[in-house]
């Protein structure tokens, strides 16, 4: 299994959010986020007003995959979160020793 990470646009949640489904994940986490990329003290808009500041706010989305998966999975989202401007964020993903679903105790890739 991998954890897919994103750390993106507020504003592409929806349209992320309907690409995933679209591809069949069976769930997914998001959290509301802030940080900085390479343009750190370059200006950044956010809901029409600009960020010269180091902290831009940001959501971080977060779905476990199987490892067959991951690749596709990750373009999907770049491909839902692009605009082309500074500040669309970073994708990344990270091996998965264990999930667990917790109401029924299925284990790896079941658990999901
Ligand atoms: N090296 C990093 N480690 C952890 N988080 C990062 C890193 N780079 C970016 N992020 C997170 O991703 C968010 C979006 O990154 P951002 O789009 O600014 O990256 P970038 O690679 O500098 O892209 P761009 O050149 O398009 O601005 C940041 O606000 C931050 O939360």
């Amino acid at each position: 299994m991998k954890l897919i990470t994103a750390v993106v646009k507020p504003h592409r949640l929806d349209e992320i959010k309907e690409a995933l489904q679209a591809f069949g994940v069976q769930g997914l986490t998001v959290t509301e986020a802030s940080g900085y990329g390479r343009q750190r003290g370059h200006t950044e808009v956010y809901r029409g007003a600009e960020y010269t500041v180091d902290l831009v706010p940001k959501i971080r989305i977060e779905v476990l995959v199987e490892d067959e998966d991951a690749e596709q999975l990750i373009e999907v989202v770049v491909k839902a979160a692009r605009t082309g401007k500074i500040g669309d964020g970073k994708v990344w993903s990270v091996p998965v020793e264990t999930a667990v679903r917790v109401r029924t105790g299925e284990r790896g890739p079941d658990a999901l």
